[in-house]
């Protein structure tokens, strides 16, 4: 798919659902007793993947109608060994929570994902696990495919995060919610809390408070889960690309509906607004236990910044947008603290390196840091990037062709649709061109 340079973007969107919440909706309402209902879920390949699996664990999982769905739950320890294997496609969040969830489980079960998944680390998440009581079978270093399986009575835990990630703190809790007993998860950096606010969502008692050696959470087990019906804000993560497209082309004037603004996921957009983006928050309000509000967006003349990185883990996902925001923008702009973004679908920080030095940017890549010099204008473009089943890859270099003097191919364009499905037909018609 080639990106071709375009005007302004016009109009008002709303992107799909938050891709951590509609994982963690899917599996909430699995472990919940009685009937969960979801509305905006994201129907990305991802999320439907986690559908799958709970539904071969023995979930009812029934697709209603666009975004809306219900789970019927079986309630911690209640679900069922699955007759094949647990296919998780593309998605870490996906695979990694399920290893918690399956921990809980005095059962086995396989797991595996395609050619990226397969590569990254599921030793973050099996550490803590076999701490607990849980089995692995894994290929060497800890990659998938891998065989878990869950002891009859778990250990609770105090455990400390060594990496700043949301999916290790959620397979502890989801794991703690089948052990007696005070499950403790600190994390010396604060990653997003989308779980333990559907842990209370649903009944559960999480106590969270802010101490000398970090955020520490303390999950009381064994709860019964209730179900709760869940409204999915639509993704910050998502709503990162039509936001750059506009801010770098020229007469764009945007509204982003009902974007989630959880002060652990808007950095990007806090970035933005200090690189000198026009963006205005608009009615904010609280959905479903999350801030929420409409975003507008104008083009604008952006300058290059150092980005602080202790605000990694609540944009972590947004340095690939960003860096081509970067390249448009005046000046240097300096990321640090992304060591994390090697472990992703992709190595995506040598993935933006090399792509930006493809379309005539000048870019740094150092072992945990991004050193863009931007053009002040549009880029030369005009190179062909390999996606390396990488929907944000894809998407950030498909923005930076919307933005630059000669048009930007991506060589696959399937793996956008694990996390943004419809995003080239939504950004068409916002007067986007692709070819
Ligand atoms: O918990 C989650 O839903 C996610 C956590 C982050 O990963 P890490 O936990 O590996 O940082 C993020 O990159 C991913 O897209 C979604
Ligand atoms: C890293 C991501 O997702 P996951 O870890 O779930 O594959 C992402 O969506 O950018």
């Amino acid at each position: 798919m080639t990106a071709l340079p375009s005007d302004g973007l016009k109009g008002s969107l709303k992107v799909p659902g938050d891709k951590s919440i509609s994982h963690r909706a899917l599996m909430f309402g699995a472990l919940a007793v009685g009937e969960t209902k979801i509305e905006g879920l994201l129907e990305g390949e991802d999320v439907l993947r986690t559908a799958a699996a709970m539904r071969a664990l023995g979930a009812e999982v029934i697709h209603e109608g666009p975004g809306c769905w219900r789970v019927f739950g079986r309630g911690i320890g209640g679900l069922g060994e699955p007759d094949d294997i647990l296919d998780f496609g593309n998605a870490g969040t996906g695979a990694r929570l399920a290893l918690g969830l399956l921990a809980g489980q005095p059962i086995t079960a396989f797991l595996t994902g395609d050619a990226s998944l397969r590569r990254r680390p599921m030793g973050r998440v099996m550490e803590p696990l076999e701490r607990m009581g849980v089995r692995f079978v894994s290929r060497e270093g800890g990659c998938l495919p891998l065989a878990v399986t869950g002891p009859e009575t778990l250990l609770p835990i105090e455990y400390r995060l060594p990496v700043p990630s949301a999916q290790v703190k959620s397979a502890v809790l989801l794991a703690g919610l089948a052990a007696p007993g005070e499950t403790v998860v600190i994390e010396p950096e604060a990653t997003r809390d989308h779980s333990e606010r559907l842990l209370q969502h649903f009944g559960a008692n999480v106590a969270v408070t802010d101490g000398e050696d970090g955020r520490r959470l303390v999950l009381t087990g064994q709860p019964e889960l209730q179900a709760a019906p869940v409204m999915v804000p639509a993704d910050p993560s998502s709503a990162a690309f039509p936001a750059v497209a506009a801010l770098l082309l020229p007469g764009s004037d945007l509204r982003l509906q009902g974007v989630c603004l959880n002060p652990l996921r808007d950095g990007v957009f806090r970035t933005l607004l200090e690189m000198g983006a026009d963006i205005a928050e608009e009615n904010r309000r609280v959905e479903a236990g999350e801030p929420v509000a409409d975003l507008r967006i104008k083009s604008s003349s952006l300058q290059g910044i150092e980005v602080p990185a202790e605000r990694a883990p609540s944009m972590i996902d947004e340095y690939p947008i960003l860096a081509m925001a970067a390249a448009c923008a005046k000046g240097r702009t300096v990321m640090r603290g992304l060591a994390e973004l090697r472990v992703k679908e992709s190595d995506r920080l040598s993935g933006v390196a090399r792509g930006l030095a493809a379309c005539g940017v000048v870019v740094e890549e150092g072992e945990d840091s991004l050193i863009v010099e931007g053009c002040g204008g549009r880029p030369r473009g005009g190179a062909t990037i390999a996606a390396e089943l990488d929907h944000r890859i894809a998407m950030s270099f498909l923005v930076l062709g919307l933005a630059s003097e000669q048009p930007v191919t991506i060589d696959d364009a399937a793996p956008i649709a694990t996390s943004f499905p419809g995003f080239t037909e939504l950004m068409c018609g916002l007067g986007a061109h692709f070819s």
